[in-house]
């Protein structure tokens, strides 16, 4: 039933478009009443904040080089931890992620996994049903009310012992353009946010538990500070303890690995741990320097977490988390289980387990994985390496790690089977998120839309940058074109225009949507500034 707009409350809040089934229990009055006061009270400050990142990397454009603050230095220095940690957020050796579907969320809480990360972020497409059906589907699983049944007749119920539910709304970019408050879209990540707790803060609070957060795409502590003051005002609007509301940030920008201990600070009493989300932060890495051509990564394969800047960012995740008390959680390995070909799939297992080896052995107390058939696989590895809950105890006082590590350029090559790879993977993953689909898998890898940036960023600097073969010169330092054809707009038109043809004529996700998909490809590779996110423009063709 679509909910009808006189049934809003006084404030100016609107909902654009069909609303569903059952959203009518999602936007009551009082929850739109709790959004437009979130939204009163921290928009406008969320805007400042964006146009703060496009000061700074106005800054990096201009040959400036990211490095940790001189104003914070006390706060980097000073003796202070983050607060007590929940019994249930304990032990988080494996932690599953996924998007916020009926049975994808039944699959994962019944995954042995410790934690489920329900995802409205990298590999979730913000429709409209996506995201309010979500909530559905959140707060079923909170109530423990959660069933389905597949069109084939399976049922899903959540067992025994199911995984720690920690919500990660969208980040601070995203607008919500179904909910506009006077006019203005509302930011997703209010939304995200608001909705959750507004409909299981109580409920979770019952169960001993809180409403537990993974926060994305930060690049400030002040950035942080604005989640702490969000989730401050809700618990207290909601007549919840102060901070029951728990967060581990991502620190998957470059701009945030220099201020890790000031977006603990900013949370303190909420924070309890930090993630490696290496996906973003190798986007990160490639936007903050999309001009400087002596930073060129080579292609997405070989940029692995042993490469010399990405190994300096984890270690040092590390030993600020555990100064601070606070859990340094890996990342996620792309593999994902292939069927049907046993040798493929041990191969992609063991790239997941020596992905899991490297983490638990450097000090991380956690790790994710992308499908449920890879918790046993990561959690023998913590099992065997890391026999306590954690290892806050590893202080990795041996790390230093220096701005020019942290920036450090990558070594490698580019040829064109990865030019190529980056052309079909950013086209048919585009095309699922046009059609609604968040995550998908595409040659065996998991790939959402933290990957997608990698693969459309690297187009952009690649082409962009006149250091490849049709220029005659190698690109950076110790960076090589392997091939001696050129890469240039003519090889990338007619590369997208091949993958485009392909993709329609076939059953993959998007396929109804290659065209969409392929003109906003063309847009961004061909325009003179590479994009801030590869989301934003796609949001206005979103089905
Ligand atoms: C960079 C980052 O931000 S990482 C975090 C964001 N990314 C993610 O969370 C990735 C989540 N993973 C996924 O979406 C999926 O695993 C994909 C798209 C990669 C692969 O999906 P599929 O090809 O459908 O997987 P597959 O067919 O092997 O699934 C088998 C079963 O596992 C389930 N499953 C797969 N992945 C998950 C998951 N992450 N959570 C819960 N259940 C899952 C499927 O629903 C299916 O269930 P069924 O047998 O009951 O029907
Ligand atoms: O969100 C995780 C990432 O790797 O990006
Ligand atoms: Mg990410």
């Amino acid at each position: 039933m679509a909910v009808p707009q006189e049934r809003l409350p006084q404030s100016s809040i609107r909902i654009e478009g069909e609303t569903g089934p059952g959203h009518e229990s999602i936007l009551t009055p009082a929850a739109l009443a709790f959004l437009a006061d979130l939204h009163h009270r921290f928009n406008d400050r969320r805007l400042d904040l964006l146009a703060a990142r496009r000061t700074r990397q106005a800054r990096y454009d201009a040959g400036e080089l990211p490095d940790f603050r001189a104003d914070t230095l006390a706060i980097r220095e000073g003796r202070w931890t983050v607060g007590k940690i929940p019994a249930a957020l304990q032990d988080r050796r494996v932690e599953i992620t996924g998007p916020v579907e009926r049975k994808m969320i039944i699959n994962a809480l019944n995954s042995g996994a410790k934690v489920f990360m329900a995802d409205f972020e990298d590999s979730s497409a913000p429709t409209l049903a996506n995201q309010f059906d979500g909530q559905i589907n959140l707060r079923d699983a909170v109530n423990g009310t959660i069933g389905y049944t597949s069109p084939e007749g399976k049922t899903y119920r959540v067992g025994h012992d199911p995984a720690v539910l920690v919500v990660r709304p969208r980040g601070w970019h995203l607008p919500e353009r179904h909910l506009t408050v006077d006019g203005e879209p509302m930011s997703g990540a209010l939304v995200d946010f608001g909705l959750y707790a507004f409909h299981n803060a109580r409920a979770l609070q019952a169960r001993d538990r809180g409403p537990y957060f993974y926060l994305p795409k930060l690049e400030a502590m002040e950035e942080a500070a604005l989640w702490h003051e969000a989730m401050a005002a809700a618990e207290e609007a909601l007549g919840l303890p102060a901070h029951c509301m728990k967060a581990t940030v991502l620190i998957e920008t470059l701009p945030a690995v220099f201020q890790m201990h000031e977006i603990l600070h900013a949370l303190r009493e909420r924070a309890v741990g930090l993630n490696c989300g290496r996906w973003d932060y190798i986007f990160s890495y490639l936007k903050t320097f999309r001009g400087h051509r002596d930073r060129l990564l080579p292609e997405r394969g070989q940029v692995l977490m042993t490469v010399p800047f990405l190994k300096a960012y984890s270690e040092l995740l590390i030993q600020t988390c555990h100064r601070r008390g606070a859990f340094a959680m890996g990342g996620m390995a792309a593999q994902i289980p292939i069927k049907g070909d046993e040798a493929a799939n041990e191969a992609a297992l063991a790239k997941v387990r020596a992905d899991k080896l490297r983490e638990v052995q450097a000090g991380h107390d956690g790790t994710w994985v992308a499908h449920p058939a890879l918790v046993p696989v990561a959690r023998e590895i913590f099992d065997q390496y890391m026999p306590s809950p954690n290892q806050l105890n590893v202080a990795r006082a041996d790390v230093q790690a220096s701005r020019d590590q942290l920036i450090a350029p990558c070594a490698g090559t580019i040829s064109r089977a990865g030019f190529d790879n980056n052309v079909e993977v950013a086209l048919r993953y585009t095309a699922a998120w046009l059609d609604g689909l968040g995550c998908v898998p595409i040659h065996h890898l998991m790939e959402d839309a933290a990957t997608a940036e990698i693969a459309r960023a690297q187009l952009w600097q690649w082409l962009h940058h006149p250091g490849n073969p049709a220029g005659g010169t190698p690109a950076g330092d110790g960076l090589e074109f392997t091939d001696h054809a050129p890469i240039d707009f003519a090889l990338f038109d007619q590369a997208l225009a091949a993958h485009t043809h392909r993709l329609r004529a076939s059953t993959h996700p998007g396929a109804a949507r290659a065209d969409d998909a392929a003109a906003l490809l063309a847009t961004l590779t061909h325009a003179e500034q590479l994009g801030d996110f590869l989301t934003l423009p796609a949001y206005d063709r979103l089905a």
